[in-house]
């Protein structure tokens, strides 16, 4: 990239940056030898020339598109098999992903979600069967869980699994419009397989919720089999490409092996064995969940990369009357906007990292039959993946504002990445069904701290703040974490306190949740909030690099402490002893901070190091030809290839004629 000719206004800002931008993009990376081979691996993901498209998506019909995805998702697949087998590296399909597709890929459930929970859910025997032909995509799944009539509240799901024990078999059925399965991706018209969840029926008794692995379509002509009903949904928001679908079956038979028994099983005879802990079945979910904070690092670097390249090469406008315009990024609003984008990437980065060890030690326990750390990782991961999902499409959101007009161009790619950024508010757990399940454990862990029990160490705190709950305030990073411990532990507690008073009017305990469930769910907010500045700070404080990025990196992450402290003031002056003057300090931090790192913001997003391939945007390449790039990307549309387009003929000719009569 180094060779590319740029804008005066992008050299100029490179050379001003106080640290080395190879070294953090080494530290994102995990070391210079890993930097190596992603670029190296994006390198040959890019060059290939049927990977690159002609003609914009966003010309192309819905079925087009959903064709060419499919072209480009099987030549990526056979690019990156020859890939692996001659590099053994495991490449970071995600970030590829965004460059192939612009969207996202049609096999993104079978590789999220399919593969996994075939590894998550299946016995060893059931395993060896299909995840070798999964891995090697002789057969290509999804995961199909949500109805039209219920996403969020798996228990009511309807999709009946019948046992048959004559015949060894399970019966699908759909008995129910509300039944129908809706929206997992690549049901529409790619899959062939699907992970089915279904109620599980035996002798006319339920057994609640299970996953069966089930052939939807012929391998050969890819025609549905016969019992089974499949399309797709039609256009949304964003994931065009995706190919979202519905199903439902009508006495659909399966073998009996087909239910994936790692966890719970059903004996020929149709005896039912309890697994360890029926939650397990909702395995997959946390995986990706997990799966999604990373996710929102990464989103959140697309725009900031987009929106900060951009503000610096834009000019609009005068700071002083007698001076030229300036780059929009010199003003504060504008970095007020933006900083906070850069440093929230870093902080998902981190607590990610953090959230997947603890996903692989509990995994660990699991395998030796230990679950004490279970309720706590799933508390843990409910609320970060809200928290993050809402916090990277609100960032998002502003980064594509920040960019004024020309943010609102589909070729900005900004909207493309709101699209896929807001959609991970809602899938894998809509956000406040998933903070209301972080809330439950608040409540149960507020009343351990209560009873003197000793706590899990993600709520430790709740008991810190009963024994002493007025710590004076100190305007150190050390002090607001431990404000942001102090305002959770005060919304948990008030939330308590409220069900508590319900219940002494007379209500039982589900309406007094429900009553006070806009408080249990900023109690969970807040301590979601907690986790991130405690986890981010601490990862900062602990990183080894030169001191002038250490340095750096403590400007962005004490940027975002004391950003989430202002924006919040109002929680902290309730449940702390943070005073107006302390308020005033950290506003004059707050502006500090944005002038400290003015001078690096665009090294700091050239060190997340993606590529223009992967931005896919005018307004956000490495070079900067912003405008050239706005109007080279115009003249593709279908209706610059003519200079006369048909319907003047057809209606305006006639129309002005008409008006002259
Ligand atoms: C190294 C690690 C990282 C690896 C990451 C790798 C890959 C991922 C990478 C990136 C991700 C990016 C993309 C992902 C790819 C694909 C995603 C694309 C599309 C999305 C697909 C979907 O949306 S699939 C459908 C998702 N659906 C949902 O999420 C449904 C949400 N609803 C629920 O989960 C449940 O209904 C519920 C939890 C809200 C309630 O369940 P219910 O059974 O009713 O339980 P309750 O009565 O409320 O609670 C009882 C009890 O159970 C505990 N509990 C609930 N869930 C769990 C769990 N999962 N684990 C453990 N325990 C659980 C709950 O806390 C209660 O406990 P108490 O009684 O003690 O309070
Ligand atoms: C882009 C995209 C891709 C998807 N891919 C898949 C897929 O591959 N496979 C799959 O199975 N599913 C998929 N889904 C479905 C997704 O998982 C669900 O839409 C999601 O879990 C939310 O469920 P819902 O649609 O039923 O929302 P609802 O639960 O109907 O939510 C509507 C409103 O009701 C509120 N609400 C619901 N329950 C409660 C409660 N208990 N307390 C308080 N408020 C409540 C919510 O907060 C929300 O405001 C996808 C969805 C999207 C948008």
């Amino acid at each position: 990239m180094a060779n590319v000719k740029c804008n005066p206004d992008l050299v100029r800002e490179r050379a001003k940056c106080s640290f080395d931008v190879n070294e953090l993009i080494h530290l994102i990376d995990g070391g210079e030898n890993a930097t190596k081979e992603k670029r190296h691996f994006e390198e040959t993901i890019f060059s290939v020339k049927e990977l690159q498209d002609a003609v914009p998506e966003e010309y192309l019909s819905h079925k087009d598109r959903y064709e060419n995805a499919v072209r480009k998702a099987t030549i990526l697949r056979d690019v990156c098999r020859e890939y692996m087998k001659k590099y053994n590296y495991k490449p970071n399909r995600f970030r590829v992903g965004h460059g192939v597709f612009k969207d996202v890929s049609p096999f993104l459930l079978h590789d999220g979600m399919f593969v996994a929970t075939i590894i998550g859910q299946g016995t060893p025997e059931q395993q060896a069967e299909w995840l070798p032909k999964a891995e090697n995509m002789q057969i290509i799944g999804t995961y199909a869980q949500t109805e039209l009539g219920h996403g969020s509240f798996i228990r009511g799901l309807e999709t009946r699994a019948t046992y048959d024990p004559k015949t060894e078999e399970f019966i699908l059925n759909n008995a129910t419009l509300s039944s129908f399965k809706w929206w997992p991706g690549g049901l529409g018209s790619t899959v062939n397989h699907c992970i089915v969840v279904a109620q599980l029926f035996i002798n006319g008794k339920s057994y609640g919720i299970q996953p069966f692995i089930v052939q939807i379509r012929d391998l050969n002509t890819h025609k549905p089999l016969p019992g089974v009903k499949v399309g797709e949904i039609g256009p949304k928001m964003g994931f065009q490409t995706a190919n979202n679908g519905f199903l439902g079956f009508e006495n659909f038979r399966i073998p009996r092996m087909n239910m994936l028994m790692k966890n719970a099983q059903v004996l020929k005879d149709g005896t039912f064995v309890k697994g360890m802990n029926e939650k397990l079945t909702y395995g997959t979910m946390v995986m990706v969940r997990v799966g999604i904070v990373g996710d929102c690092s990464l989103n959140t670097s697309l725009a900031a990369t987009i929106a900060v390249r951009y503000s610096a090469v834009r000019h609009q406008s005068k700071i002083k009357a007698k001076e030229p315009e300036v780059q929009i990024l010199d003003y504060v609003t504008q970095q007020h906007k933006l900083f906070i984008a850069i440093a929230s990437s870093h902080v998902f980065r981190n607590v990610y990292s953090w959230l997947s060890k603890s996903y692989l030690n509990v995994m660990k326990d699991l395998a030796q039959g230990k679950q004490d750390h279970l309720p706590e990782l799933h508390a843990t991961a409910c609320c970060l993946k809200a928290v993050c999902s809402r916090d990277a499409g609100s960032v998002v959101e502003e980064c594509r504002l920040a960019c004024g007009g020309h943010g609102y161009m589909t070729s900005s790619n900004l909207p493309l990445v709101y699209g896929f950024t807001i959609a991970t508010v809602t899938y894998e757990g809509e956000q406040t069904v998933l903070l209301l399940q972080t809330a439950r454990y608040l409540v149960k862990a507020w009343l351990a701290a209560l009873q003197g029990k000793v706590l899990a160490p993600s709520v430790s705190y709740l008991s810190d703040w009963l024994k002493n709950d007025n710590v004076r305030w100190q305007n150190t990073p050390e002090g607001i974490v431990k404000g942001f411990q102090h305002v959770a532990a005060g919304k948990v507690k008030a939330a308590y306190d409220t069900i508590q008073k319900y219940i002494k009017l007379g209500k039982d305990y589900e309406d007094a949740w429900n009553l006070a469930s806009v408080q249990l769910m900023k109690a969970s907010e807040a301590h979601s909030r907690s986790i991130l500045c405690e986890v981010s700070w601490g990862e900062v404080i602990r990183t080894s690099a030169s001191p002038n990025l250490l340095q750096v990196l403590k400007q962005l992450a004490q940027l975002y402490l004391v950003y989430w402290t202002l924006e919040t003031s109002g929680d902290f002056l309730v449940y702390s002893n943070i005073s107006k003057d302390d308020i005033a300090i950290l506003r004059e931090k707050y502006e500090e901070l944005l002038a400290a790192i003015r001078p690096n913001a665009v090294g700091l997003v050239d060190a997340f190091d993606l590529r223009d391939e992967i931005l896919h945007s005018t307004l956000g390449s490495y070079d900067g030809r912003v405008y050239e790039r706005l109007m080279e990307e115009a003249l593709k549309s279908p209706l610059n290839q003519e200079s006369v387009n048909a319907s003047f003929h057809k209606y305006l000719k006639p129309l002005m004629e008409k008006a002259k009569l």
